[in-house]
């Protein structure tokens, strides 16, 4: 809808042929966003192919741990000279990669055409056309700048950067925190607790970006400490609701038919970024947290007695 509104001519490619039909007559896309009108020139097919035609951009939108099969799929169909761009917001389990890697590792492109767009950008308020920055980062600057030119629009303000890896990095981590700040919610904790599991996941997202070479400022940015505070604050995020029925009590299976299909990226991610930071010798006591309570049964409340008993240290 952004890249439709965008001007820039746009097939979106779905996998059941009847929800393409909707959305390209009926211009709704009533299971993800009931409610919400579609851009008129935005059209969608179920034909990998027929969505490939041409494109200058593949914009890549599935769910982290579903991206490299689907790639896989497409990938002898990517025209030759087109750039891929990564929506996902997660780290794949059995490798430990970045989406970008995902990419690169499928289709053999080399990173100045392989870009990353992350931010504080819920989908029902961007499909709301509620005004949101985000930022769009590729080691080639010019490939940044060209897709920021695609998706700009009156409400939607993309900021270009070179680092790849912070803004990728950013937008897994949050995922965990906010899975973290969505337990301490429902646990009837308030905002004294969530102000300090913001900030400490802030700084240990950090140590986390710096050991695989980010660059510190890119987590004061947009995909950095803005989609954090998006993501922990709203309850439109999937990962903070998530976490907020696991703070009540509810069991991992419970909370996870409560998404309807829909995924929380944290709840596998928690698991690669623990394991991504203990292979770099980073210490991430909320993400280990988080991790125990998804996938070992720590009940929550044990959880914040252990972050709390661990020794004290400087900022
Ligand atoms: N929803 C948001 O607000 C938002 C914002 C920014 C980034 N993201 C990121 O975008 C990615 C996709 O999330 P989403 O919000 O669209 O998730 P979603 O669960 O709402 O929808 C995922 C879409 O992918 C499809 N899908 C699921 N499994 C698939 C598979 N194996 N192969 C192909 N398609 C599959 C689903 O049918 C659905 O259309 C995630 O990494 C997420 O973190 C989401
Ligand atoms: O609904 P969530 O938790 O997947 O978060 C959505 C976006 O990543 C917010 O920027």
């Amino acid at each position: 809808a952004v890249l439709t509104d965008a001007g820039t001519r746009t097939t979106l490619w779905a996998r059941r042929d009847e929800l393409a039909r909707t959305i390209t007559d009926d211009h709704v896309n009533p299971d993800y966003l009931p409610g919400i009108e579609l851009p008129e020139g935005l059209s969608a097919v179920s034909d990998i192919d027929e969505a490939l035609d041409g494109a200058d951009l593949v914009v890549c939108a599935v769910p982290s741990q579903s991206l490299r099969d689907n790639l896989s799929r497409w990938n002898g169909r990517i025209p030759a000279g087109a750039a891929l761009l990564s929506l996902a917001k997660g780290i794949e389990s059995e490798t430990l990669s970045r989406m970008t890697e995902v990419i690169a590792d499928v289709t053999d492109r080399p990173d100045d055409r392989i870009a990353v767009l992350s931010g504080p950008n819920l989908a029902r308020e961007v499909a709301l056309r509620q005004p949101a920055a985000t930022v769009v980062a590729c080691r080639d600057e010019s490939v940044a700048r060209s897709i920021q030119n695609a998706c700009t629009t009156a409400y939607f303000r993309p900021y270009t950067n070179t680092d790849v890896v912070g803004c990728e990095i950013g937008g897994a981590v949050k995922n965990v925190i906010a899975l973290a700040c969505g337990m301490a919610s429902g646990a009837g904790l308030g905002e004294n607790t969530l102000a300090s599991i913001i900030t400490r996941g802030l700084a240990e997202t950090i140590r986390l970006g710096e050991a695989l070479g980010a660059r510190a400022e890119t987590f004061a940015g947009l995909a950095g400490v803005g989609d954090l505070v998006a993501t922990c604050s709203s309850p439109l995020s999937r990962n903070r609701s998530f976490g907020a029925r696991l703070g009540e009590g509810r069991s991992l299976e419970e909370a996870q038919q409560a998404t309807h299909g829909q995924v929380a990226e944290g709840v596998k991610s928690c698991s690669s970024v623990r394991a991504l930071a203990a292979a770099h010798g980073v210490d991430v006591p909320l993400t280990d947290a988080v991790h125990r309570v998804c996938h070992e049964g720590l009940p929550v409340r044990d959880a914040i007695i252990a972050l709390l008993s661990r020794s004290t240290k400087p900022e």
